[in-house]
């Protein structure tokens, strides 16, 4: 199994990089790109990191080379959220970044599974999707929007509030990665069950999680530590799925008649990526409501990554 992550020196780059190397399965290979000259160093840092993952570092000019045979392909490449900014204010500096890079990916791995982290992700998925689809070699069972930060944090928030276990607690997210596009279906965590005030306040939280860290970096960035957390569970699915087992996890993918050409579902993962859209199920009036109100908001965010690419 080899996993590439591009943007690999960067806050999420690291620390994801760190949980593939304890955590891939023996025999795998991890494979660094960034532009930024440290990279061989973090691969010489996490390569003295006692575990049978190999690391090799790839800077600049090596995309192709750090890309080549790879099984996965995961892209925290990009520039992050300062305070007072919407993750759409990203999208001019990152979708240039995204479309390079999947330039490479056709060029290099053309089969890989691709996990997008770099925001807007409601815009940067969409970007690849149609570079892949210009070069020929588009499979949208392999493309995807990474949203399990807002699975995780759901999680997190749900148990604190109802002084749950973590480790049991399940909370589905839909939509988009962006404010009110992101859709908690708190109707249908098991176990406990939420007052309508409850459900009025923790849904913006969850929503809003991004802006907290935001604000509370003061300027020194977005989340990183989590959502380094986020993408090396979400990559394990991936692998699982790779290695035969089923799986089911939530991403951001592309759906036929389905709310917006591109949607957080459940997916069920294999061999080839999706190997189906779940039903993500009946959703209470609260949340059929605001599915409804930020269709708008999500189809604009998903326009513009197209258009980038007209
Ligand atoms: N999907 C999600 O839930 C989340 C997404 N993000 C997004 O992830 C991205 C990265 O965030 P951080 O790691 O905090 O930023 P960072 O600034 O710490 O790291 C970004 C890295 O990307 C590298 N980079 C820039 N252009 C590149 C290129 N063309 N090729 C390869 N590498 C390149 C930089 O050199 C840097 O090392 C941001 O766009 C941020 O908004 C952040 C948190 C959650
Ligand atoms: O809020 C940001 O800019 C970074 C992000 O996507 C998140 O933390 O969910």
């Amino acid at each position: 199994m080899k996993v590439a992550v591009l943007g690999a020196a960067g806050g999420i780059g690291q620390a994801l990089s760190l949980l593939l190397k304890t955590g891939l399965p023996a025999g795998s290979e991890l494979s660094l790109y960034d532009v930024a000259p440290v990279v061989p160093g973090v691969a010489v840092d996490l390569s003295h990191i006692p575990t049978d993952v190999k690391v090799a570092g790839f800077g600049a000019d090596d995309l192709n080379k750090a890309l080549e045979g790879s099984d996965i392909v995961l892209i925290p490449a990009g520039m992050p959220r300062k305070p007072g900014m919407d993750r759409a204010d990203l999208f001019n500096v990152n979708a240039g970044i995204i479309k390079t890079l999947a330039e490479g990916i056709v060029a290099s791995c053309p089969k890989a599974l691709v996990g997008i982290i770099t925001n807007p992700v409601n815009g940067t998925v969409p970007i690849v999707a149609e570079v892949f689809k210009k070069a020929g070699t588009y499979d949208a069972k392999r493309v995807f929007g990474i949203t399990t930060l807002d699975v995780i944090r759901s999680e997190a928030f749900v148990a604190e509030l109802k002084g749950v276990d973590v480790a049991t607690v399940k909370v589905p997210v839909i939509g988009g990665h962006s404010g009110t596009t992101i859709l908690p279906l708190l109707s249908q965590v098991e176990g406990v069950s939420f007052t309508d005030e409850e459900v009025a306040a923790l849904t913006p939280r969850i929503q809003n999680a991004g802006t907290e860290v935001v604000n509370a970096k003061a300027g020194g960035g977005s989340a990183t530590l989590s959502m380094g957390a986020a993408a090396a569970r979400f990559c394990m699915s991936l692998v699982k799925g790779l290695q035969g087992e089923e799986v089911v996890d939530y991403a951001y993918v592309a759906v036929e008649n389905g709310d917006a050409e591109y949607f957080a579902h459940p997916v069920r993962l294999g061999k080839n990526g999706v190997e189906e859209i779940l039903s993500y199920g009946e959703l209470s009036a609260f949340e059929t409501k605001a599915k409804n109100d930020m269709l708008e908001t999500l189809k604009k965010d998903i326009k513009e990554g197209v258009d980038f690419m007209a």
